[in-house]
């Protein structure tokens, strides 16, 4: 399969027939869960504390940087130009995002070089070890949670989030169609590369998880 060409076009809302829709859907109710809770409305309805958003940006820039170098190790192991470009596209993605955290960084004064929670050593862990020590198919599959979770949140919070909302960039911008543009380039990584790789619908099922802990954490933290 082709990144960006044969996917339907909701494939992240269970219309497609390849692998990542399948497991998508297969994993809805995290989804769902990690939809409805209070963090995640919170962002939403735009009043979440601020200081729990503080700590979430800061949380989420460790969280990033592995990601990055996640994709950077990936792409190592890519077999072919093809891959190869679009690991480079979404790791320049990962990239825009920590300068838009830099942007929450100055506006609210948010600390980026955190101690990294528990819930972040947990999900950097689990990432950068699939990254390091297996095949890209298995590392599509621990990272498109990651995308495809946060194209979901974004574009179901899109349609209700008002013009003064303190989280409206957060929310426009994981809804917008540039970012459902890479949550399915990976998703195509994940069709293509997956053959051989037996536990597939774990790894995505591990990082399904580790996305609801990681809100939860956020929500408890602050
Ligand atoms: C924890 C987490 N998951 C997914 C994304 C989306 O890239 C993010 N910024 N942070």
């Amino acid at each position: 399969m082709h990144p960006g060409t044969a996917h339907p076009p909701a494939s992240g809302d269970g219309g497609g027939t390849g692998l990542a829709a399948q497991l998508w859907r297969q994993n809805l109710d995290v989804a769902r869960r990690c939809l409805e809770h209070p963090f995640v409305q919170g962002l939403g309805r735009g009043d979440l504390p601020r200081d729990r958003f503080a700590w979430y940006v800061g949380q989420d820039a460790n969280f990033l940087e592995a990601f990055a170098r996640a994709y950077a190790l990936a792409l190592a192991k890519a077999p072919d130009l093809e891959t190869m470009t679009a690991l480079r596209d979404l790791l320049e993605g990962v990239l825009d995002e920590l300068r838009l955290h830099q942007g929450y960084a100055a506006r609210w004064g948010v600390d980026l070089r955190p101690a990294p929670a528990l819930a972040t050593r947990a999900y950097t862990g689990f990432v950068l070890d699939v990254a390091w020590s297996r095949p890209l198919g298995a590392i599509a599959a621990a990272m498109t949670p990651c995308m495809r979770l946060y194209a979901y949140l974004g574009r179901s919070l899109a349609d209700r989030v008002a013009p003064d909302n303190p989280y409206r960039e957060w929310v426009t911008t994981y809804g917008s169609p540039a970012f459902e543009g890479l949550a399915r380039r990976l998703e195509a990584l994940l069709d293509r590369w997956h053959p051989g790789v037996e536990d597939v619908a774990a790894l995505y099922r591990t990082a399904m998880e580790l996305e609801f802990a990681f809100f939860d954490a956020a929500w408890r933290a602050a």
